[in-house]
């Protein structure tokens, strides 16, 4: 499903991702695990297409993505949940969720947008609210939903429980367990992996920039 080989990036000049290859098995959640500035939002985002490698190569369904940018990814099913959420704040929650389908299109986002909410009663109950009203963890909430939305093959969440009060990331992580019995693939990153142990199928841990698979887990 998804595979990166070898992959170098850089910012500015600066080597941050050196020679990362890892792979996201099709129906897996995968935890990516590093303290801050280790690269989880630079892989992220090289995956996604933000960024370009300088080396290496980022394979999505077994297709080289690694030249493409973002738009060359709309249409292959990948939700991304940036760590800052980046919801528009003027916006209601449901016009947050609904703007990567208008964006891209989608031709069953009212079927999607009902089995969000289905997921997660909450956020229905908050859709008309603007972003601004919400707290920090409903914030992620709607993130998540938004990346659900157009998510239906994998789903890149970039520090999801981070700022999350106890009970929310309980709730976030049910979310994510059901998911993943939907059969979603899943890379979301974490600083340690107090939330997302239990969760994962296997870990990888990324140390300044370099990737190597957690022992206990694989
Ligand atoms: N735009 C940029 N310009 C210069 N350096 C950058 C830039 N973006 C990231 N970096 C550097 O790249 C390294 C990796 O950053 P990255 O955001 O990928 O880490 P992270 O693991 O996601 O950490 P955090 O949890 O703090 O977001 C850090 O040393 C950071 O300072």
């Amino acid at each position: 499903m998804l595979e990166l080989k070898n992959v170098t990036t850089e910012i500015a000049g600066t080597t941050i991702l050196r020679d990362v290859s890892f792979s996201v098995s099709k129906g897996s959640m995968v935890g990516l695990i590093g303290r801050n500035g280790a690269g989880k939002t630079t892989s992220l985002r090289s995956i996604m297409g933000l960024i370009k490698p300088k080396a290496g190569q980022v394979l999505i369904n077994g297709e080289d993505m690694t030249n493409q940018g973002s738009y060359e990814r709309a249409g292959m099913s990948i939700g991304y949940m940036p760590e800052d959420r980046r919801l528009v704040p003027d916006l209601t929650v449901e016009e947050n969720i609904m703007a990567p389908a208008w964006a891209c299109q989608l031709v069953n986002a009212e079927a999607r947008l009902a089995w969000i909410y289905e997921m997660m009663p909450e956020v229905e109950s908050f859709s008309d609210r603007r972003a601004l009203q919400l707290s920090g963890g409903q914030q992620k909430l709607v993130a998540l939903a938004r990346a659900m939305m157009t998510g239906t093959n994998l789903l890149l969440l970039d520090e999801p429980f981070e700022g999350v009060a106890p009970a929310l990331s309980r709730r976030l992580a049910s979310v994510l367990s059901t998911l993943k019995d939907e059969g979603l693939t899943v890379l979301l990153s974490e600083s340690d992996q107090s939330h997302s142990a239990d969760l994962v199928d296997k870990a990888f841990q990324i140390e300044r920039g370099s990737v190597e698979p957690i022992a206990s887990l694989t």
